[in-house]
């Protein structure tokens, strides 16, 4: 892409309603425009993030054998009366009158719609198990939206269902879910920690969230910090594999690690006291056990091996896909602006050219514009007749990993300049071997 013919509209100032960094940084770089409160626009740069993060989700939601599908985002308020859900949920339901009179909901979350489905189509434990799952637009009227898309009120969410015929298959669904979301945010350079936590309006008995740790996370934290040492990496998993999935769930549940809303002091004090550590965290996923609470009172029931008809096992399963561009951004930057890690970056290297207009530079980036883009990296190529401290300030800012600068001095040298976001060291290198360290 070249910056003359895009659409991004960076800040020059910092924007005074902004409070934590995270959106700061969205705002500034063009990324987010508010419409209302808690509501946003997707600008292109914010936007190509958001589905950078949703193609991760899926592909490790597919291979975890969970099928994709999509839900409207109006829900008919009838569903919500079968669960009781309908008034319990409370003033956060965004309820809609049709021109016909009839009530209808934003939808917060899917598990009656969802259940619904399963009850209209399946009915054999023979096409169990199963777990579906979507990413789609969520609203919650939060009383106090805040700290931009941490906590707004339309907000993009991937939410699974898992549907089993008795409770051992739907904890091995639940552990499945925590396997495929440990490797999930490492994808995104994030680490997550699963900590138990309160169930709240979903209901039912276990359930972990997965926490960033962050000094601006909404949720108090206490854990054990060998549980910050462990790494997923690239290991195969054989998600049909209930002994393995379980192994791998012990392994990161058992260091202590803890919400406020379930924090324990007194097994607290049996971890070493130099490994014991409290910080705040931000939610990026949940995962929920809750047997029959929708298939009982909505009867969704299978006939099981032994011919009787039982009401399916379920949970349902959440990832923040919005909040993770905040989290994220939290997580990794610098006072210059945004650092992406690869696996979501917007574009994998800008390219600078320090003399538009110049015969040889301008030949330059554009050979190295298609070098990158034949091999499969992304260029952002700022064309503009800007000066270089503008053109670099822009790129530390919207943060790709990698910026490769051209100007016509080291182009006589057979050399251009290429810098890594992260470290921000710099070193003069061929165009072809610099288009071959761009990872
Ligand atoms: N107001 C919000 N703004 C942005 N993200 C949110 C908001 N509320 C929740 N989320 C994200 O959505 C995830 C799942 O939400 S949840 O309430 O925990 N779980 C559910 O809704 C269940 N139905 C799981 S499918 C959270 O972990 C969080 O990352």
């Amino acid at each position: 892409m070249r910056l003359t013919r895009y659409f991004l509209p960076v800040l020059k100032e910092t924007p005074s309603e902004a409070q934590i960094v995270s959106h700061r940084l969205m705002l500034r770089a063009g990324m987010i425009k508010q419409a209302s409160a808690g509501i946003y626009s997707w600008l292109p740069l914010g936007y190509k993030v958001l589905r950078n993060v949703e193609r991760i989700v899926h592909e490790e939601q597919q291979r975890a054998g969970h099928i994709p599908m999509l839900m409207p985002t109006l829900q008919s308020a009838d569903l919500w009366r079968e669960s009781g859900r309908y008034d319990a949920y409370g003033p956060e339901m965004l309820r809609i009158r049709d021109r016909h009179e009839r009530d209808l909901l934003y939808g917060p979350t899917n598990e009656e719609m969802i259940t619904d489905i399963f009850r209209s189509h399946v009915s054999s434990y023979r096409d169990l198990p199963m777990t579906l799952y979507h990413i789609q637009w969520k609203f919650r009227d939060e009383i106090r939206p805040r700290f931009g898309v941490m906590r707004g009120r339309e907000f993009l969410m991937k939410d699974g269902y898992n549907f089993d015929v008795d409770y051992e298959s739907a904890i091995h669904a639940y552990n499945r879910h925590m396997v495929s979301y440990l490797r999930t945010y490492e994808r995104m350079g994030l680490q997550a920690i699963p900590m138990r936590a309160d169930s709240g309006p979903i209901g039912g008995d276990d359930t972990h969230e997965f926490l960033v740790l962050a000094d601006t996370g909404e949720s108090e934290v206490f854990y054990d910090a060998a549980i910050t040492d462990l790494k997923f990496g690239d290991r195969k998993v054989d998600y049909d594999n209930r002994d393995e999935c379980a192994e791998i769930v012990k392994e990161w549940t058992t260091p202590y690690a803890r919400t406020d809303e379930t924090h324990d002091e007194a097994i607290f004090n049996q971890v070493p006291e130099e490994r014991r550590r409290t910080s705040r965290g931000i939610e990026v996923g949940q995962i929920f056990y809750f047997g029959t609470k929708y298939s009982e009172p909505m009867g969704a029931t299978v006939v099981n091996r032994e011919g009787q008809h039982v009401p399916v096992h379920m949970g349902s399963h959440g990832i923040g896909v919005s909040r993770l561009l905040g989290a994220i951004i939290e997580a990794s930057h610098d006072d210059n602006g945004i650092i992406w890690p690869e696996g979501v970056t917007p574009f994998h290297c800008g390219i600078v050219n320090l003399k538009q207009g110049d015969a040889e530079a301008d030949r330059a980036c554009e050979q190295l514009y298609d070098a990158l883009t034949a091999k499969g990296l992304e260029p952002l190529y700022d064309d503009r007749e800007e000066r270089a401290g503008a053109k670099f300030a822009t790129m530390d800012l919207i943060g790709l990993p990698w910026r490769i600068t051209v100007g016509p001095r080291g182009l006589k040298n057979g050399v251009v300049e290429l810098t890594s976001r992260k470290t921000g060291e710099s070193e003069e290198l061929s165009p072809e071997v610099a288009v071959a360290r761009v990872a």
